[in-house]
């Protein structure tokens, strides 16, 4: 499935994302290796997931004669969804390391598959940052929703939603229920099952990355 089927989702491809998506897929995949390789595919989303960043610009002195410099000009907030959220937040940081980090803790319930909301902590400044909102797997969409309306509820106004894989089922609540923010994603998987999990997916992301079960 490509994103042309879906209105403001960018799916990023490169070869190392089809390499490591395919180590995260794999049922034999260990926590490290796991890790390491979410981490990597993490770095490249956080990079396209900050392209429309507005830039100043300033006067800056080289050893040979005066340029244009720049810097970022709007403040960033990133928030990720607890558990597996935290997996990407670091990459994002990496590049915007004054970034603020709110958290927003959720789990979906094993019967209802609803997300039921345990933790919120969000910075002051939402309503004027770019808020990144990050969770490695989008599935019914529940979880997502919930968090994009709660920041909308605080104020927030400059909102994306980084993701790793994606089911065509929560794109379309997002696009409907949240249709100006844009979602960055490294995968459009097939569908979800009968327990809304993710096909292929890669099975529980939170408990993958953090060795539980
Ligand atoms: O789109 P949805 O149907 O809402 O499903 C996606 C949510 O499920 C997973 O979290 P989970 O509830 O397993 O919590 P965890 O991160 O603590 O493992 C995942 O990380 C998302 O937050
Ligand atoms: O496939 C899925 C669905 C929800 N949460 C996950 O971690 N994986
Ligand atoms: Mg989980």
């Amino acid at each position: 499935m490509n994103s042309q089927q879906f209105e403001n989702v960018t799916l990023i491809e490169h070869p190392v994302i089809n390499r490591d998506l395919t180590i995260l897929r794999d049922v034999s995949t260990g926590t490290a290796q796991f890790r390491a390789a979410l981490k990597r595919i993490a770095v490249i989303l956080a990079y396209h997931a900050l392209k429309e960043l507005p830039l100043k610009t300033f006067e800056v002195e080289t050893p040979i004669e005066k340029t244009t410099g720049y810097d970022i000009e709007q403040d960033v907030m990133v928030v990720p969804i607890l558990r597996a959220g935290l997996g990407l937040s670091d990459a994002l940081l990496q590049f915007i390391p004054d970034a603020k980090v709110g958290h927003l803790g959720m789990e979906r319930d094993e019967t209802t598959h609803e997300p039921v909301d345990y933790y919120s902590n969000i910075p002051d400044g939402v309503e004027e940052d770019m808020v990144l909102v990050v969770d490695p797997m989008l599935a019914t969409g529940g979880s997502a929703h919930d968090a994009l309306s709660f920041l909308e509820k605080q104020g927030a106004q400059h909102l994306r939603f980084v993701s790793l894989i994606c089911a065509p089922e929560g794109l379309r609540k997002l696009e409907q229920e949240h249709p100006d923010v844009h979602t960055i994603t490294a995968a459009i998987d097939k569908k979800l099952n009968e327990d809304a999990f993710i096909v292929p997916g890669l099975g529980d992301a939170g408990d993958r990355y953090f060795g539980t079960t």
